[in-house]
């Protein structure tokens, strides 16, 4: 449903440059696509054995989404007067992704707008969040409605579950999800897209124009059937990359982004 993207003759330039790029990493054939627990199990790896923290790998994975939309979604070619973007973040680190995302495209030109409905009490959260702040970005009281999603927004950019989401979903998201469901405007989904079972996807979801998968693709990424598949995350340690047998593709040069 959310098949019309707003690609001018601009957009179509990058598309050509995404393409090329996409020829170039043809290894990306071999690339692993991981399970819920093989992904949980990365997460807690890059932490407790390889030495990082969160705030550290959400910064380079919000930052990649935000380089990522950039060159599917640039200011030249959104159709409507002003470069505006609903960042809509959910309850975990997906959606501190999201804010990371929020603040770099902010920097880069965009006016983002964000719906952060559940907010998590702990100083990770709070600090990104009085970071989107002081960088004037709006946020949002209220989900608005999907004609009115259409008629303001370019893009909607989906940080709302990533890899722990588990079973039925619950409110307030059922109902942002409903009415995403009915938007026009091409959504872009950080990892997963919100509502798909990590591995099965879900036929009657969301159907993202874009996907931006985060360290490696995740299972239901197979099913995606949107236009623009990114991954993101360049920060792999090559013992992990060989442990989970990632055949991670080479990133171009210093890019934190490419086209699978
Ligand atoms: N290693 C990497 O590659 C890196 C990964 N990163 C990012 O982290 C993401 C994973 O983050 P995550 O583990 O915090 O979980 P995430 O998916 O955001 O959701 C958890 C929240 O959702 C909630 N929830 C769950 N099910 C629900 C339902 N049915 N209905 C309603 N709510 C539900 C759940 O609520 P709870 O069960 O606690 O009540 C919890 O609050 C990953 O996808 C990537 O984007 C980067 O930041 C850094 C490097
Ligand atoms: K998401």
């Amino acid at each position: 449903q959310q098949g019309t993207c707003p690609l001018s003759a601009a957009a179509n330039h990058h598309k050509k440059d995404c393409f090329s790029s996409r020829a170039a990493s043809s290894m990306a054939q071999t690339i692993k696509y991981l399970g819920q627990e093989e992904a949980q199990h990365i997460d807690e790896e890059l932490f407790s054995e390889y030495g990082f923290s969160v705030d550290q790998l959400m910064e380079l994975a919000g930052l990649s989404c935000a380089t990522a939309i950039t060159r599917v979604y640039p200011l030249t070619s959104l159709v409507k007067a002003k470069p505006s973007l609903l960042v809509i973040c959910g309850p975990g680190n997906n959606g501190g992704d999201g804010l990371v995302c929020a603040r770099h495209l902010k920097l880069f030109g965009y006016e983002p707008t964000i719906l952060y409905p559940k907010r998590p009490n702990k100083p990770l959260f709070q600090g990104l969040t009085t970071q989107c702040q002081k960088m004037e970005i709006p946020f949002l009281t209220e989900m608005p409605e999907a004609a009115v999603i259409d008629e303001a927004y370019n893009l909607v950019i989906d940080a709302i579950f990533g890899f722990s989401f588990k079973g039925a979903v619950r409110e307030p998201f059922g109902s942002v999800l409903e009415t995403l469901n009915k938007t026009t405007v091409p959504i872009a989904s950080i990892d997963i897209p919100s509502g798909w079972d990590v591995e099965q996807g879900r036929a009657d979801g969301l159907q993202p124009d874009m996907l931006i998968s985060l360290t490696a693709p995740k299972k239901s990424a197979s099913l995606f059937r949107g236009r623009y598949h990114f991954l993101g995350g360049r920060f792999v340690p090559p013992g992990l990359e060989r442990k989970y047998q990632l055949n991670l593709p080479q990133y171009p040069g210093t890019d934190c982004v490419l086209q699978l």
